[in-house]
């Protein structure tokens, strides 16, 4: 961290966010779903609920998922935290949040630093365009310097291992070649705060040994660390700080290893019932 910068935070503030999830003009239609929505959320066994959100329906007579309710959370410099919760609990949609790809229903987001997201592969690419142009549009985007754009593209050339098919059009890549060149663009340039999906450190095993190495080394520069995962190795490893999400709200937070205990816990109590 550069001492004379202010440092990197994020702040969130009564957030909610909420996706409509049936905007059908038949009301009948709309009265059986949820009258079916609302049979389930009053079974007697959903307090072992594992997946979701809650589903509701608003003033207007929308149904909607309540993704997050009311978050109120703090994130400083040198944390390195990692979400966790059962499917569907919320991780990906906070996690998103703070990119600023979804907006806010109500309440606010606050952050100082670059942000990267390693969230999908191909964000930001052109399908149209090489591997290399590619590379060069997201120096270009950057701001970066011819030189610095030529360092960039040696890099992810050498990162990625796509051999002639850096000339190609990306569209006609594979599913595991667009993991190569997203990875290494989005590792190439080292942000504030990095947050990350867990998927990104899936990958042939090849791969993700070196994935994993030039992770380690941009984690270990940036400022913040916010990671999804339901890897509990992961979170031992990389994180000093765990958020527990349920349905959309913070249920924990605190120190890494008091609040895998209390996790663990709950996840043989579900495997139990
Ligand atoms: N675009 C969307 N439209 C409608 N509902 C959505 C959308 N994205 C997420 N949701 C809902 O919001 C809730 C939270 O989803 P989210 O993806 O944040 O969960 P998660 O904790 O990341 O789950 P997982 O561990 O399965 O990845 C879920 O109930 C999901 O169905």
């Amino acid at each position: 961290m550069n001492m004379s910068a202010p440092a990197s935070f994020i702040k969130l503030e009564h957030l909610s966010i909420e996706f409509p999830v049936f905007q059908l003009e038949s009301r009948s239609l709309k009265k059986t779903l949820f009258s079916n929505v609302k049979k389930m959320m009053n079974n007697p066994q959903r307090h072992h609920q594992r997946t979701g959100a809650e589903i509701v329906t608003t003033a207007n007579n929308d149904v909607v998922v309540q993704a997050l309710r009311d978050i109120n959370l703090t994130i400083r410099s040198g944390e390195r935290v990692g979400l966790i919760g059962h499917n569907g609990a919320g991780k990906s949609t906070l996690l998103r949040a703070i990119t600023g790809i979804y907006e806010p229903n109500s309440g606010h987001i606050q952050s100082h630093g670059h942000i990267e997201a390693l969230l999908s592969t191909n964000a930001g690419m052109n399908p149209l365009l090489s591997g290399r142009e590619n590379i060069y549009l997201r120096g270009k985007r950057l701001g970066l310097s011819t030189k610095k754009i030529q360092e960039l593209e040696k890099d992810v050339e050498a990162f990625a291992e796509l051999n002639e098919f850096i000339e190609l059009p990306i569209k006609i890549y594979s599913s595991g070649m667009l993991m190569r060149l997203g990875f290494g663009l989005s590792t190439s340039i080292v942000p504030n705060i990095l947050l990350m999906d867990e998927w990104f450190m899936a990958g042939d095993s090849n791969f993700q040994e070196k994935a994993r190495n030039r992770l380690v080394s941009i984690v270990d520069k940036a400022d913040i660390l916010v990671l999804t995962t339901h890897s509990l190795p992961i979170l031992q490893q990389w994180c000093n700080r765990l958020i527990w999400l349920k349905a959309g709200q913070i249920i924990a937070d605190g120190p890494t290893e008091m609040i895998l205990e209390h996790y663990k816990h709950a996840m043989t109590m579900d495997s139990d019932s």
